[in-house]
């Protein structure tokens, strides 16, 4: 993968990504960008027109989506303003022992296309109790438990207002019942014993995750303006009595899909 080479430009990899798909669609430009992670995937369809449909593995850089079913594609979609937006279905998770340059390959691709706001979408844990699965939360801050970073090097880079508050105000403008918590992103693949989901709550974190931090990092790196998203699909663990249960995962994600994709819609067309 030429990603896995140490002396290869992340950057230029991305380059040449976004070349390809300014080729593949048509779309010379991009705005806005997103990564739709588990339970949005509907929201492309509500946000405008697709113009075109790329197997994400014909990009260079992306490889086969993790998740089997997922729709591992990229998508250039025609918003009601005119503006173009890149329609990423296809996230490489840390877990897959990969090493971080290929979990955040997308948002520099996105950033290379153009696009200057990445929003960012996953399914998440939930650490607080009135967050009952198929709750959208907006991601105020991130804590990174990885012990790792996109950045190479002596490359210090700032992260206070990561989330963008600008964003977030539009989106509780849309929304007002939106809350908002700190997102943790944990390694994974496994999800957290009970003493983790306490360990994160002690530590001010109220969403659990497995990606999102370490893709604002490097969309920030960019100077890309970001809002994250995380719909809690289960309670994290140990915050309720029954135990975490995928299909429980799966049917939340399933339910809340129409209501937030409509919602993602409504903040992108803002
Ligand atoms: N780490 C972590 N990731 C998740 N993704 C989903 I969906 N639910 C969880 C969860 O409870 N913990």
């Amino acid at each position: 993968h030429p990603l896995d080479d140490p002396a290869t430009d992340p950057f230029a990899v991305a380059a040449t990504a976004a070349a390809e798909i300014a080729l593949k669609t048509g779309v010379e430009h991009h705005d806005i960008a997103l990564t739709l992670g588990s339970g949005w995937g509907r929201a492309a369809d509500l946000i405008g027109e697709t113009t075109a449909t790329i197997p994400a593995d014909e990009i260079t850089g992306f490889s086969k989506p993790a998740l089997v079913g997922h729709p591992g594609t990229i998508r250039s979609v025609l918003l009601p303003s005119g503006k173009r937006a890149l329609v990423i279905g296809a996230r490489t998770h840390y877990y897959e022992g990969h090493g971080v340059r290929r979990v955040v390959h997308s948002v520099r691709t996105a950033a290379a296309t153009g696009a200057t706001t990445m929003i960012l979408t996953n399914g998440a844990g939930g650490i607080r109790e009135s967050w009952t699965p198929g709750t959208p939360v907006l991601i105020r801050d991130h804590i990174n438990l990885t012990a790792d970073s996109p950045l190479e090097g002596a490359t210090f880079v700032d992260l206070t207002d990561l989330y963008s508050a600008r964003l977030r105000a539009i989106a509780r403008q849309i929304e007002p019942g939106l809350d908002e918590g700190v997102y943790t992103q944990f390694r994974g693949p496994h999800y957290e014993t009970p003493a983790e989901v306490q360990m994160a709550k002690a530590i001010g974190g109220h969403i659990v995750g497995m990606s999102t931090a370490l893709e604002a990092i490097a969309a920030r790196q960019a100077g890309m303006e970001i809002l994250g998203m995380s719909l809690i699909t289960n309670l994290a663990a140990g915050i309720s009595a029954t135990p975490l249960s995928h299909t429980e995962v799966l049917e939340a994600g399933a339910d809340a899909e129409p209501v937030i994709s409509a919602l993602l819609a409504r903040i992108v067309a803002a």
